[in-house]
């Protein structure tokens, strides 16, 4: 499979039907409600795992001709996502973002498949404008971007301070304030960004408004961890299966490779341990976000790289694959599909699907909108897929 794939790359006559067929054998559509009851598995060689759908709780979905490529791999299993808002130009309010969900929703999902909207916080972001937003039932989070933090944050946050009458109005409604946790100060070492972020903004910001809800997204580091753990149960965080998988060694010793680099950067060994223990510690603030976050096969692998990781192909299988590592299959569930509703005050699901341990290979790239992305793992095995 992977080598007729690969032998066609620069062959444009492949359609992207053929294409599907291809790439996607082993993955079958949706599963029909199963009877069993969650966590069917054997305590020994577990072969198989039974959880309650599970839903992403940060993903980029990106726009135009990408969608039918991203809404097709997020909906395979997934039940809901948080759909990231950081397109050109970002989705800054509520009309931008509904007719944002109407083309995701146009793009095809499978199943059930629910995308739950997101505000791109600018300085000019109004308190009407978040109760505009929160008033329509679709759009249940605002995103604060540090400007120039990540990937399209230009237009992101200037100063957290002059936010106060947004975050006031966000916590009267009841509204969740995602966070990319970095700070931008070019003088600050960038393996360092998220733990400044949350010594000098984020404590700030949790203490002026002691009710609002923050999911700090895809943390990396053991600060954040810490941070999360001693706060109060209105602050939780996301996790990514790479950060679980994967530390700084894996992007930079015996070669640079450009599929590792996303924001917040992969970090040392001991943040990946205190992540790994994070998630599988059934604390229910921590749950699963991607941050799948395709960019083109050529911009990756470039002079200077987009930063972001393409995971969604494989999103539960891997982490599936992170907790069985840890030996902490039977917490995967609570992580994948309890913890982010119950912080999302929102219904878990109510169907399950079923991981089975039998390794795959994964293609060299998957279509991207008549173009390619890198995924996680390209090129080599997984060892867990959906049945
Ligand atoms: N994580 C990333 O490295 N990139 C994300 C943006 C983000 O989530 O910071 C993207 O949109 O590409
Ligand atoms: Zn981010
Ligand atoms: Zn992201």
């Amino acid at each position: 499979m992977l080598s007729v794939y690969s032998k066609n790359k620069n062959d444009g006559a492949l359609k992207r039907s053929e294409i599907s067929s291809l790439i996607y054998p082993l993955y079958s559509s949706r599963l029909d409600q199963y009877d069993h009851s969650n966590f069917a598995m054997e305590n020994k060689a577990m072969t198989s795992i039974t959880i309650t759908r599970p839903d992403d709780w940060h993903i980029h979905l990106r726009d135009g001709e990408q969608l039918v490529d991203t809404v097709r791999d997020v909906s395979r299993y997934m039940g809901r996502a948080i759909i990231m808002p950081n397109l050109v130009p970002p989705v800054t309010n509520t009309q931008l973002a509904l007719s944002y969900y109407d083309r995701i929703k146009a793009a095809k999902p499978q199943g059930q498949f629910e995308p739950l909207m997101v505000l791109y916080l600018t300085d000019k972001t109004s308190a009407a404008d978040i109760k505009e937003a929160h008033a329509t039932g679709k759009v249940v989070a605002a995103k604060l971007y540090p400007a120039g933090a990540t990937t399209n944050s230009d237009s992101g946050v200037t100063s957290i301070e002059n936010m106060a009458p947004v975050f006031a109005a966000m916590e009267e409604v009841g509204m969740l304030l995602l966070v990319h946790g970095e700070v931008t100060d070019s003088s600050i070492d960038i393996f360092d960004r998220e733990k400044i972020f949350i010594e000098t903004k984020l404590k700030k910001l949790v203490t002026d408004f002691p009710t609002l809800k923050v999911v700090l997204e895809h943390i990396t580091t053991a600060d954040a961890v810490e941070f999360v753990n001693q706060a109060g149960d209105n602050i939780a965080a996301t996790i990514t299966a790479h950060h679980l998988l994967y530390n700084r060694n894996h992007m930079l010793a015996g070669g640079i490779r450009p599929h590792f680099y996303c924001l917040p950067i992969l970090k040392r060994n001991i943040h990946q341990d205190a992540l790994v223990k994070a998630a599988t510690s059934g604390s229910k603030k921590f749950f699963l976000g991607t941050d799948s976050a395709p960019h083109m096969k050529d911009k990756k692998e470039a002079a200077c790289g987009c930063a972001g990781s393409y995971t969604a192909h494989a999103a539960i299988e891997l982490y599936a694959e992170a907790f069985e590592l840890a030996g902490a299959l039977d917490k995967l569930e609570a992580f994948a599909s309890h913890n982010g509703p119950d912080f999302y005050n929102l219904p878990r699901n109510t169907d399950t699907i079923t991981l089975e341990k039998a390794s795959w290979d994964v293609p060299d790239f998957y279509p991207l909108g008549g173009d390619k992305v890198v995924p996680i793992r390209a090129g080599e095995q997984i060892e867990w897929q959906v049945k």
